[in-house]
C-alpha cells in the first residue's frame, strides 16, 4: 500500500522535513531535480538532445532551472522559459538561486514570441510552470502560455504535477498542460489519478527526493493505493479444510428475465475463493442458475411464504449480497426492507437496491450491520441527489461524505474507483482498465467483494481490497480479449489469474 498526498499535505511534509529534520529547502529541490533527471533519461534512454523548460516563478519554477542546468550536464541543449516572470510574478527564494546559477552558466533563456512562433522544435518539453502551490484558477497570458506549450511537438513532460491541475481533486483550473509524463516527487498526489487530473497528468512515475515516512510526524494520511504486496491480505486457505471452511454467502439477486445478475454474482464468489454460496431468486430462474452455476445452491419461494424464507436465509448466512438484478417492483422494495431490517452479517448492497434505498435512505440508518454500497455515479447520483457531473467531478469527497453521512463503507465506482470507509480512509484503485465498463461487471465486484466478507475479512479490509482484485481480474481478461472483446464472464475468468500471480 501506498499513500496519495493533497497538495496541503505535500507542503506539510516539505514543512517538516526542512524543519524537524533540518533538510534546506534547496537540498530538497536538488535531489528532486536531480531524480526527475534520472528519470527521464531512463524514460527515453538518452535519446534526447533538446530540451525545451517552462518555468514559474515558484519553486516548481526552481526545479524546472535546476532541472535544465542538470540536463546541460548531461550534454543535451537546453532552453529556458521563464514565463513566470515574463508575467511578471513573484519570485519564491529558492527559484532565484536556480536561475542566478542558470545565468552563472550561461543557460540560454527563451521569450514567448519564440516559443510560440514555433521556430524551434524540442525533443522535449517540460512543464515546470505550477506545482502543488496552483491555489486557484490560471487565467490571463499564463493560460495562453500552457496553450503554447500544448501546442509544441515533442515529448510533455511535467515536474510534479501537470501545471492546472488541482493536486487534491484532479480539477483543472481554468486550462491544464496535457503530459504525455509526469514525474513526481517523493508522494503520487491525489489529483493526478482523480478525473480528468488523470488525463493530463498521463503516466505517472513517483521519485524518491529524500522525504521519508518520519516526515508524517502526528498526521495521519487517508488516501491510499493497493499495490501487489496487498494480495497477502486475501484470507489463506489451510491443509485441513473443507467447503465449509470459507464462509457461507448468501446472494440475493435476479427477477424474471435478469437470471445473469446472479449468476455473475455467483460465480464470481466462487472463484474468489467462496466454499458454500447460497442464491435466492425467483423460480423462473431455476434452469439457467443451476445450468450456468451448477455449485450454487438455489432457494426460492411462493409470493407468500417468500418473506419467511428470505429470513431464514439471513439466519444462515456469513455475508450477504443484495440488489443485483432484482428490479425496483413491491417484491424487490419489500425484500429491502427485510434485509436491512434483520441483516446482522456484512452486508453488500449494490445495483437496484441502491436505487430503492435512494427513495429511502432512512433504510440505512436503521440497518445494525456492516453495509458496504457499491453505486456508480448514476447510482450515487440517484442516492445524493446530485447531478452524475458533480459526482465525477468530486469522487472521493463525495464517497467520503457518503460514508461520513451513513456510517457505511462507499465504494463508488469509476474508471479509478475510490472506496471510502468509515474510520476516514478512502482508496483510489488504480487496477483495471476501460475493457470493464461492460454489462454484468459490477455484478462480478459484488461476488468478489461478498465472498471476501464471507471468508471472514473486515469490511474495510474486503471493500478496497476486492476493488484491486476485480481490477486485476480485468487487466488479465484484458490480456486475453482486448478492451474491446472483453465481458463479464471473461473477468470472472481473469480472477483464477490474479490466484496465480
Ligand atoms: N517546498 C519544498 O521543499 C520543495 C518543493 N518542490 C517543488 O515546489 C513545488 C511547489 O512550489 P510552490 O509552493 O512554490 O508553488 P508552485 O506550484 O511553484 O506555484 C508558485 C506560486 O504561484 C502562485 N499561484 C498559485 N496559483 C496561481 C495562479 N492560478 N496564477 C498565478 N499564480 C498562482 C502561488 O503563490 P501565491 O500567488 O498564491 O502567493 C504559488 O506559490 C512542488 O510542486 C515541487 O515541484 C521541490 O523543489 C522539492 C522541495
Ligand atoms: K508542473
Amino acid at each position: 500500500m501506498r499513500y496519495l498526498v493533497s497538495g496541503k499535505e505535500m507542503k506539510l511534509l516539505d514543512q517538516n522535513t526542512s524543519q524537524v529534520f533540518h533538510v534546506p529547502e534547496l537540498v530538497l529541490m536538488e535531489q528532486a531535480s536531480m531524480a526527475f533527471v534520472q528519470k527521464l533519461l531512463l524514460l527515453k534512454q538518452n535519446k534526447l538532445s533538446t530540451a525545451l523548460i517552462a518555468c514559474g516563478s515558484g519553486n516548481n519554477g526552481g526545479d524546472g532551472l535546476a532541472i535544465a542546468r542538470l540536463l546541460r550536464e548531461q550534454g543535451i541543449f537546453v532552453f529556458v522559459w521563464l514565463a513566470g516572470e515574463e508575467e511578471g510574478h513573484r519570485t519564491s527564494s529558492s527559484y532565484d538561486v536556480q536561475k542566478q546559477i542558470c545565468s552563472a552558466y550561461s543557460i540560454p533563456v527563451v521569450q514567448k514570441e519564440k516559443v510560440s512562433a514555433g521556430e524551434a522544435s524540442y525533443d522535449v518539453v517540460i512543464d515546470a510552470l505550477f506545482g502543488t502551490g496552483l491555489s486557484r484558477e490560471i487565467s490571463g497570458e499564463l493560460a495562453n502560455d500552457i496553450d503554447v506549450l500544448n501546442q509544441l511537438s515533442g515529448w510533455k513532460v511535467a515536474v510534479d504535477i501537470a501545471s492546472g491541475i488541482c493536486s487534491d481533486d484532479g480539477a483543472v483550473l481554468g486550462t491544464a498542460f496535457r503530459a504525455d509524463d509526469t514525474i513526481t516527487f517523493s508522494f503520487g498526489k491525489k489529483g493526478q489519478y482523480l478525473w480528468p487530473g488523470n488525463e493530463y497528468c498521463g503516466k505517472v512515475h513517483v521519485v524518491s527526493m529524500g522525504i521519508t515516512q518520519e516526515s508524517w510526524l502526528d498526521h495521519k494520511p487517508h488516501t491510499a493505493v493497493l499495490e501487489p504486496e496487498d494480495l497477502k491480505k486475501l484470507p489463506s486457505r489451510m491443509a485441513h479444510t473443507n467447503k465449509g471452511s470459507y464462509g457461507k454467502l448468501l446472494i440475493i439477486a435476479g427477477s424474471v428475465n435478469m437470471s445473469g445478475a446472479a449468476c455473475f454474482c455467483a460465480k464470481a464468489a466462487y472463484r474468489m475463493g467462496s466454499g458454500l454460496v447460497r442464491v435466492f431468486t425467483c423460480e423462473q430462474n431455476r434452469l439457467i442458475l443451476q445450468t450456468k452455476v451448477p455449485e450454487a445452491v438455489l432457494v426460492t419461494g411462493q409470493e407468500n411464504e417468500e418473506e419467511t424464507l428470505l429470513a431464514e436465509q439471513l439466519q444462515w448466512a456469513d455475508a450477504v449480497v443484495f440488489g443485483p438484478g432484482i428490479g425496483t417492483g413491491q417484491r424487490a422494495r419489500r425484500m429491502t426492507s427485510t434485509v436491512l431490517a434483520q441483516c446482522r452479517v456484512p452486508l453488500v448492497l449494490d445495483a437496484d437496491a441502491l436505487n430503492i434505498i435512494a427513495d429511502q435512505p432512512e433504510l440505512l440508518e436503521q440497518a445494525k450491520t456492516d453495509i458496504i454500497l457499491t453505486p456508480h455515479p448514476g447510482e450515487m447520483s440517484r442516492l445524493t441527489k446530485k447531478p452524475v457531473s458533480e459526482i465525477l467531478t468530486t469522487l472521493e469527497q463525495s464517497a467520503e461524505t457518503f460514508a461520513k453521512r451513513f456510517h457505511v463503507i462507499c465504494v463508488l465506482k469509476d474508471f479509478h474507483t475510490v472506496t471510502a470507509v468509515s474510520d476516514g480512509m478512502t482508496y483510489v484503485n488504480l487496477s483495471g482498465n476501460n475493457g470493464m465498463a461492460t454489462a454484468g461487471s459490477g455484478d462480478v465486484l459484488a461476488g468478489v467483494i461478498g465472498s471476501l466478507l464471507a471468508q471472514g475479512m473486515k469490511a474495510e479490509e474486503a471493500a478496497p481490497l476486492g476493488v484491486y482484485v476485480h481490477g486485476l481480474a480485468g487487466d488479465a481478461a484484458k490480456e486475453k480479449c482486448g478492451v474491446r472483446g472483453m465481458m463479464a464472464s471473461d473477468i470472472i475468468e481473469g480472477l483464477k489469474e490474479v490466484e496465480k500471480s
